[in-house]
């Protein structure tokens, strides 16, 4: 049984809570981290559990003029990037090989208003006809470029080991 963690991040903060999401998988099951960026669209391997994040834009997945905003807020010439939109609509069809749980980060001060990348995520992939293990969980960040709120980073870890664990009754159930 294996884990892949994939996450989207424009300022870093996704990158770290997919860290601690990983570091938790990791008491249950070998598991790699990877930026979508050095994946192969769609590109899941032979993990049983794929667990994918990125930030909420725009109420939802990013796209990729919202990733040109991130860009050019970050002082960065904009260019053409790919995110987990694009990941997931790249995901063979092969339902029901890997149990999938999405994560996403969103602002704090706004956590009312509705939008979630993650939620957003979990519903694609449900819609093609993947086995989605988790509605969608979502961690904090204090402003638009960060930092993640206090406790977070141990939120994710504790999310993954409990997510692992899961999945690992699931895969022996079956
Ligand atoms: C173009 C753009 C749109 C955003 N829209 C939302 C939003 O609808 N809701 C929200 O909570 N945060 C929104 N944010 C803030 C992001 O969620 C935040 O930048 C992200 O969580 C930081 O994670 P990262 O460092 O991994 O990019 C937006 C950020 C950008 C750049």
């Amino acid at each position: 049984m294996s884990a892949l963690v994939v996450y989207e991040s424009g300022f870093g903060n996704t990158a770290l809570v997919a860290r601690s999401v990983g570091d938790g998988i990791a008491t249950s099951m070998p598991v790699r981290v990877s930026s979508v960026s050095d994946l192969g669209a769609g590109e899941a391997g032979e993990a049983d559990l794929v667990v994918i994040g990125g930030p909420t834009h725009a109420f939802g997945m990013s796209r990729p003029q919202t990733r040109q905003e991130g860009q050019v807020r970050r002082g960065d010439e904009p260019s053409e990037t790919s995110g987990i939109r694009e990941w997931i609509d790249a995901l063979p069809s092969d339902r029901g090989v890997h149990l999938f749980a999405t994560f996403d980060t969103r602002v704090e001060g706004v956590r009312h208003l509705p939008g979630s990348a993650a939620h957003a995520a979990a519903r694609a992939l449900r819609h093609d006809g993947h086995r989605v293990v988790d509605r969608g969980t979502s961690f904090y960040v204090a402003g638009v470029t960060g930092p993640l709120v206090p406790h977070e980073r141990e939120r994710a870890r504790e999310w993954g080991e409990r997510l692992a664990r899961r999945a690992q009754e699931m895969l022996l159930k079956a």
